[in-house]
């Protein structure tokens, strides 16, 4: 058995030309140009990978982005004032923080700082709660995307065991809480409906748990770590994570293992970070629009 290739790229560019009209037509209307800013402090691989593909996909879609390139060493007091400027900026309409952010600063007041109605990355607790009550107003961008993968490839999850691995609050947790919903605001009832596992390190036996998955998430952010032996035959693998080694970017998966065992599997790269990056561009025309009145 060799696994279907769930090609990123693909779902990722024909959402990107829907969102591309959108953007025209909003344009056209409102004279207004979506901005996405970004606040990037220190050097983080992962989030370096982020910011680049973030204002090429920006510039596709006619949208514009601003990097804020700020030192590792940024006090609290000035990161906190670079936020409320944003915040204030009538001409910013999204406002991402790169995380992680450096040890000394404290990510939950910086997040909880941001404008809701400017948190495309719907970290702000009244999104987050929003979300978790099944009427979310900006919608996570790697679950979201995860969800449009799994669409795109007519793989819907509605009464499957769906196993995630991490908790955080970026991927493991969202995901989680979008999956069991009743329905998906943009995917539908089909995309849905999961009985959803939640592990992390504290997890006892995860492969007897993983061997349990019709469709296994790895987000934890480990190189390699879900071998073939952890994969139900046929199962469908999501790999979230993006690690940087000698031999270039991979996910969380053994990649070239799992595609003998999975029934379907993403790449890495060519995966969900293309989607995260293009659900960014989904939830930054939607706050534009909310901002512009409607
Ligand atoms: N493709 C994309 O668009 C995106 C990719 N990423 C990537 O996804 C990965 C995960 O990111 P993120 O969620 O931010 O990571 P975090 O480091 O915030 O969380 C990792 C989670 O994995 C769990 N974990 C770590 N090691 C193990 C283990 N050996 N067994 C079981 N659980 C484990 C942790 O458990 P515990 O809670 O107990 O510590 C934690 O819940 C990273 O590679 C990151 O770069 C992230 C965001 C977007
Ligand atoms: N506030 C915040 N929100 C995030 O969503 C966030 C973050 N901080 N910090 C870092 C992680 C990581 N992340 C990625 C998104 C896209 C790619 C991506 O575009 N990946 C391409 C890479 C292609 C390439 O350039 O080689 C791919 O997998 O195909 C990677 C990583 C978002 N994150």
């Amino acid at each position: 058995m060799t696994a279907t290739i769930l090609d990123g790229k693909t779902v990722s560019a024909a959402l990107q030309d829907d969102i591309a009209q959108r953007v025209e037509q909003f344009k056209a209307k409102t004279g207004v140009t979506p901005c996405l800013a970004a606040v990037l402090v220190g050097e983080d691989p992962a989030s370096q990978v982020y910011v680049r593909n973030k204002e090429r996909a920006c510039a596709k879609v006619g949208m514009t982005s601003q990097l804020f390139r700020r030192a590792e060493d940024i006090s609290q007091a000035d990161l906190l004032a670079l936020v409320q400027q944003l915040n204030q900026d009538d001409n910013v309409n999204g406002i991402l923080v790169q995380l992680p952010l450096p040890k000394h600063l404290d990510a939950s007041e910086v997040l909880d700082a941001i404008d809701p109605r400017k948190d495309v990355d719907c970290f702000h607790p009244s999104n987050v709660g929003l979300l978790s009550q099944g009427r979310p107003n900006f919608l996570p961008c790697t679950p979201h995307g995860v969800v449009q993968i799994l669409k795109h490839f007519d793989l819907p999850t509605a009464g499957k065991n769906v196993v995630i691995l991490g908790r955080s609050d970026i991927v493991g947790k969202p995901l989680a809480l979008m999956l069991m919903q009743r329905t998906s605001q943009t995917c539908g009832s089909d995309y849905a409906n999961a009985t959803v596992t939640v592990a992390h390190s504290r997890t006892p036996n995860l492969k007897e748990l993983t061997l349990q998955a019709d469709i296994l998430v790895a987000a934890i952010g480990v190189a390699k770590f879900v071998t073939a032996d952890m994969v139900k035959p046929g199962a469908v693998v999501v790999d979230v994570g993006i690690n940087r080694t000698d031999d270039g970017l991979c996910g969380d998966v053994d990649y070239d293992a799992l595609l003998q065992v999975a029934g379907a599997v993403t790449p890495v790269p060519g995966g969900v970070g293309r989607l995260t990056v293009t659900m960014l561009m989904e939830n930054t025309l939607q706050a534009a629009m909310i901002q512009a009145g409607g």
